[in-house]
């Protein structure tokens, strides 16, 4: 015992004080409840829960509930959260008392990236996200306006499948073609541009979004420990968060300023026939009304200019990515998707978005592959309002809410056999629609909240699919059985295969699909 010295005796004693002050910190700030709080696994001093928030947070969290229920509450730093992981705690959430859990955390990320959480998304619930909800809804996401979108679908699944043609027999990034597909459509529907472009604005944005994704999605010490905010100074976060804000500004001042000079001289001119009004245009048509409940400012503008672009499109391609990925997988459904859409389709040299009522099958078998992977896969956070009791446990008011789909999804009480990929399910009860009744199936959430997006994510999913279907085949690259494409995921802001998946597409002569 000779190295204890005095001096180290007397500073293990004060870090001892110090560490038992923490705790004493910890737990005097812990909320007073009154009434029983959901099933709690055991904590740590001061990081609560949040060594449950692992590389993979929403199998973590499903294997919780299989030892502790599907109610569990936890501590994630200081801020209380619960994570529900069955359809009838969904339901209870998202349709009973709806309007208790309609509103969001305002997170560090989007504070900066979203201009204030000023988007859809992330804006607390109440007059200004009601009335931005409405206005992107009405001006892009109706049917009659998905419908209306048509021609821009056709036009970039045709650019798509030429990519697909030129690279025929070789072996093909499929991650790649679907985000090239979904950042195209998107972008000309919102900014009246394809995305992949280097120049101009659109390039600028582009470079821009790549510099801010990983803030996104990042750990955030503020996001669990409100009153340690500093920290994300001192780490330097914050200095990059408005580094990306500034980028992202600039680049929609931009577009914006492109848009503002169009209509000005189309104006001069007379009036234009062949632009046709983007989402851009009707933001700032929006933007001059006197009339609003709450006025938008620029930074609003801006906000909701991204917001429909980060919303819509990683989902749409990671979604398609799965789909393939189980077609692979289960090359019985493969044929029989290809034998559907070439049946339907057999009279003409394509298909069109009028013979997607027939795809039944196909219609199921996207359904399938959302249920097992669902891209949000812990939905977007939520925050209770007000007090609520859950199935007679208090949920005390601003605690975060996490609904995990994806063991939802998996739930043996919801599914036959859950871990088989079997569209059938599907094709035999059409009533499972995505916004199921019976909250068994959740890719798009639900309530209030719930994606207003889901007609148009669906519209690309399933003109693209039954187009790559009806033209090619699709082998494994050499070597590579069904049974070695793997399903490991990479959790994010959508959770991605971990690894791109790689085909081998082969034109097939009977359907060759003859280029643009
Ligand atoms: C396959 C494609 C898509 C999937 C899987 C998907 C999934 C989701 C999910 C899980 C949420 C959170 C819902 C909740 O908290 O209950 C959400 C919200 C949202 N989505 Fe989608 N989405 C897709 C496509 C789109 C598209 C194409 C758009 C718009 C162009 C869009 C716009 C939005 C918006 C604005 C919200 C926020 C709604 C709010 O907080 O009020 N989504 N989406």
């Amino acid at each position: 015992m000779d190295y204890l010295t005095p001096l180290s005796l007397l500073l293990f004693t004060i870090f001892l004080f110090f560490i038992l002050g923490l705790c004493k910190w910890d737990t005097s700030r812990s909320p007073s409840r009154s009434g029983r709080l959901p099933p709690s696994p055991t904590a740590f001093p001061i990081l609560g829960h949040l060594h449950l928030l692992t590389d993979k947070p929403h199998h973590t969290f499903t294997r919780l509930a299989h030892q502790l229920g599907p109610l569990i509450y936890l501590r994630l730093g200081r801020v209380p959260t619960v994570v529900v992981s069955s359809a009838h705690l969904a339901r209870l959430v998202l349709k009973t008392h709806d309007h208790i859990f309609a509103s969001r955390p305002q997170l560090v990320g989007p504070r900066y990236l979203s201009f204030g959480c000023s988007d859809v998304t992330y804006s607390t619930y109440g007059p200004y996200w009601r009335q931005v909800r409405k206005i992107c809804v009405s001006e892009l996401l109706t049917s009659k306006r998905v419908n209306s979108f048509q021609l821009v679908r056709d036009e970039e699944v045709d650019r798509m499948l030429s990519s697909v043609l030129t690279q025929s027999g070789s072996e093909v990034d499929l991650r790649k073609l679907f985000s090239t597909l979904t950042n195209d459509i998107l972008c000309r529907v919102a900014f009246g541009r394809r995305f992949t472009t280097e120049e101009g604005p659109i390039g600028k944005l582009v470079r821009a979004f790549e510099g801010s994704e990983a803030l996104f999605a990042g750990f955030c010490v503020g996001d669990y420990f409100p009153e340690w905010k500093w920290v994300n100074s001192v780490s330097g976060l914050n200095r990059k968060l408005e580094k990306g804000m500034k980028e992202l500004r600039e680049a929609c001042n931009e577009i914006i300023d492109e848009h503002m000079n169009n209509n000005n001289n189309n104006n001069n001119n007379g009036s234009d026939s062949t632009r046709r009004e983007d989402f851009v245009d009707v933001l700032l048509r929006v933007h001059r009304r006197q009339d609003l409940e709450v006025p938008i400012t620029d930074d609003n503008l801006k906000a909701l200019m991204l917001d429909m672009f980060v919303a819509g499109t990683d989902t749409t391609s990671n979604a398609l990515e799965w789909t393939m990925t189980e077609l692979a997988r289960n090359p019985r459904v493969l044929k029989k998707a290809q034998e559907e859409v070439r049946k339907v389709a057999s009279h003409t040299e394509k298909v069109d978005e009028t013979h997607l009522q027939h795809l039944r099958y196909i219609k199921a078998l996207v359904k399938e592959a959302m249920r097992l992977h669902p891209p949000v896969p812990l939905l977007i956070p939520r925050e209770s309002m007000e007090e609520c009791n859950l199935d007679g446990y208090e949920i005390p008011a601003k605690t975060r809410v996490l609904i995990n789909a994806y063991a939802i999804g998996r739930d043996p009480q919801s599914w036959e056999d859950p871990l088989v990929y079997s569209p059938e399910r599907f094709e035999d009860d059409s009533n499972i629609d995505v916004k199921d009744q019976e909250y068994n199936f959740l890719p798009f959430g639900g309530g209030r909240r719930g994606c207003p997006g889901s007609a148009f994510g669906l519209a690309t999913l399933e003109i693209a699919l039954a187009r790559l279907l009806f033209h090619f085949d699709w082998e494994l690259p050499q070597g590579v059985g069904p049974q070695d494409v793997d399903t490991d995921e990479s959790f994010g802001l959508v959770t991605f295969k971990k690894s791109a998946l790689v085909l081998v597409p082969i034109t097939n002569k009977s359907y060759e699909f003859k280029g643009m």
